[in-house]
């Protein structure tokens, strides 16, 4: 892998150390619509903890009153109200589950959605800097490791507060040596976990962001796999999945080692106190102030009671994930690229013309300047056409009428309004864009046409004649039911560029921007389609840019950029006459085809 692409495919740095408090701040306001809910399930916590000290009541009484008597005899009432708790213990655990689970799912709902609805507003240029992996880890894993943070985190934390109190109550209302000796263990636990939480935390951050990397990575070469294939570079494309994989394995090994290190010396500390507790109770045995049955409910207990805390490092970590995941997902949402609409927005008419006043434009600020003081007028009704060498500007001109990119100086107007005043949606919906490559979402051909407008049979029909689909769609056993497959790929790319061109003629836009659009189409369906442009753009104003040099010699006028400037314009027989660029360019073509 270059440098370059190792740089584009590292993990988002988040920049500092999170503010842990404000984050939990935010996160717990998604919670906020269902705090009706969350006071039930902190009801129902409550009840499951208290219902925590039963077993251990039910043995000591089973045992003491009945057991050391050697006769079960009378126990009935005993086993009977317990055997009710168990079934009430069930119902709780049920609805405590069920409740936290529909909480969670509800509150990352609403964050995928908010997450999902952000990014459609984000512009070009955010999604040129990010990686289409990294966004959908955000979408998905991020989100995912929220839910997990909810249920298995901070909700689990309360809960095993609660049932930590509910036992530590319990040993010491039954007996205050033996409940000493047990609690005795909590600094020593408390301190091992805090080491291990140092230790762990900062490699677990590293390695989600380097499963973000993964993802980023191999969703890109999934994409491009036919282009790895074709030039040969699988073993170069498995090098570098390799070396992201490599990366990722060596973060892990970090947080598995802590873990491999953390629950023995836990498991260590554990079976310590509990040995404490049996020397302990065998000396108050012998003195005759505890029972056995006494001794067995504590040990009982003592499971429970080192459970949740042997868990918190594991909490710990999730909450972590979760913070990091939270982290990177707010400063997704506090990403704030986008195309700023008007704040008071003009209304759009478009009667005249559209006109670019000495545009100025950088991809990047302080950058290469792609278009340099051009003025032009694209009169309504009128085809103006762009001719120029690769990368003179010409599909940046596109970009820049669409206010996918805003001007650096000058201006774009329609009929004298500033394109920056006016409503994007209004903006963009005057325009109909047919690219060279054509995106084809999965669905029927049907729905990639009419692309969510209103259903028109008529206009549907005489959109398919115009744009010479009709004979593909008749040869479809479904017709234009007939599903396109993921991005189009069971249509032929000449095939994909005719339903570009007929979703475009469905919208009935005022202006046509065609780019490079007949490039995939063989001569004979070419030859027709531009005849359809020369009877629609009898109607719609047309802007075309053509390498093929013959597709736009009707134009009225050609406009010819050279490094972002306009070189010449004219029609094409005067730009002929002035033996100039566009005349170089015309008899170069010429030969060519010759
Ligand atoms: N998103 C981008 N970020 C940075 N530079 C870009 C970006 N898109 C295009 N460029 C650069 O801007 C210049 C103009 O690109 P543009 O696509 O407008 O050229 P073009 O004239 O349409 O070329 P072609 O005929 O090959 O389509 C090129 O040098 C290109 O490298």
């Amino acid at each position: 892998m270059t440098d370059s692409a190792r740089a584009f495919f590292q993990p988002d740095q988040v920049d500092q150390q999170p503010g842990r408090h404000a984050l939990l701040v935010r996160l717990v306001s998604y919670l906020r619509p269902y705090w009706l809910g969350l006071a039930a399930l902190l009801l129902l916590m409550a009840a499951g903890a208290a219902l925590e000290v039963l077993p251990s009541e039910f043995t000591l009484r089973l045992i003491d009153h009945h057991l050391a008597k050697g006769s079960l005899r009378g126990a009935g009432p005993l086993i009977g109200a317990f055997m009710g708790f168990i079934a009430v213990g069930f119902v709780v655990q049920v609805a405590r589950y069920g409740l936290l689970s529909w909480i969670g799912q509800m509150a990352m709902l609403d964050l995928r959605m908010q997450v999902f609805g952000h990014l459609m507003k984000r512009s070009t240029h955010f999604f040129h800097k990010n990686p289409v992996g990294r966004l959908m880890t955000r979408v998905i894993s991020d989100v995912q490791n929220l839910n997990e943070m909810f249920s298995s985190g901070f909700v689990a934390i309360v809960g095993d507060a609660l049932s930590l109190t509910a036992i530590v109550v319990w040993m010491f209302s039954k007996h205050v040596g033996l409940a000493l000796v047990a609690v005795g263990i909590m600094p020593l636990l408390l301190i091992s976990t805090e080491i291990f939480r140092r230790y762990a935390s900062e490699a677990y951050r590293e390695t989600q962001g380097r499963y973000a990397a993964i993802q980023a990575y191999l969703q890109e070469q999934l994409s491009g796999m036919s282009l790895v294939q074709m030039n040969a570079q699988e073993a170069r494309s498995r090098g570098a999945f390799g070396e992201l994989n490599q990366q990722y394995l060596d973060a892990f090994l970090r947080t598995i080692f802590a873990y491999a290190v953390f629950f023995p010396v836990v498991e260590f500390i554990t079976n310590g106190t509990l040995a404490a507790l049996i020397l302990y109770a065998g000396f108050k045995l012998q003195a005759g102030t505890l029972t056995l049955g006494l001794l067995l409910a504590f040990i009982q207990q003592s499971g429970r009671f080192f459970r949740p805390i042997r868990e918190l490092a594991e909490r710990y970590n999730i909450m972590q994930t979760a913070l990091a995941s939270s982290e990177r997902i707010f400063k997704l949402l506090d990403n704030e690229e986008q195309i700023p609409e008007a704040a008071e927005p003009k209304p759009l008419a478009f009667r005249e013309e559209v006109r670019l006043e000495g545009v100025t434009f950088a991809y990047e600020p302080g950058g290469r300047r792609v278009v340099r003081d051009l003025s032009g007028v694209i009169p309504r009704g009128r085809r103006v056409a762009v001719v120029g060498h690769t990368g003179a500007g010409k599909s940046t001109l596109i970009n820049l009428l669409m206010r996918f990119y805003d001007v650096e100086a000058g201006r774009v107007t329609v009929d004298g309004t500033d394109v920056r005043d006016v409503r994007l949606r209004d903006l963009r919906g005057l325009f109909g864009l047919v690219l060279q490559d054509v995106f084809i979402f999965s669905g029927t051909l049907e729905e990639n046409i009419v692309l969510g407008r209103p259903f028109d049979a008529t206009r549907l029909g005489s959109v398919l004649e115009q744009s010479q689909l009709g004979d593909l769609v008749a040869r479809l056993p479904l017709g234009l039911q007939t599903q396109v497959g993921e991005r189009g790929q069971k249509l032929s790319a000449g095939e994909r560029q005719l339903v570009a061109f007929a979703r475009m003629l469905y919208q009935e836009p005022e202006i046509l921007l065609l780019d490079e659009a007949t490039a995939n189409i063989d001569s004979e369906t070419e030859h027709k389609i531009q005849k359809v442009i020369e009877r629609v753009s009898h109607r719609l104003t047309t802007f075309t840019i053509a390498h093929r040099l013959s597709t736009i010699k009707d134009a009225d006028e050609i406009w010819v950029m050279d490094q972002g400037a306009l070189a010449e314009r004219g029609t094409h027989d005067e730009l002929m006459a002035r033996e100039g660029m566009y005349a170089k360019l015309v008899r170069l073509q010429f030969e060519g085809e010759a």
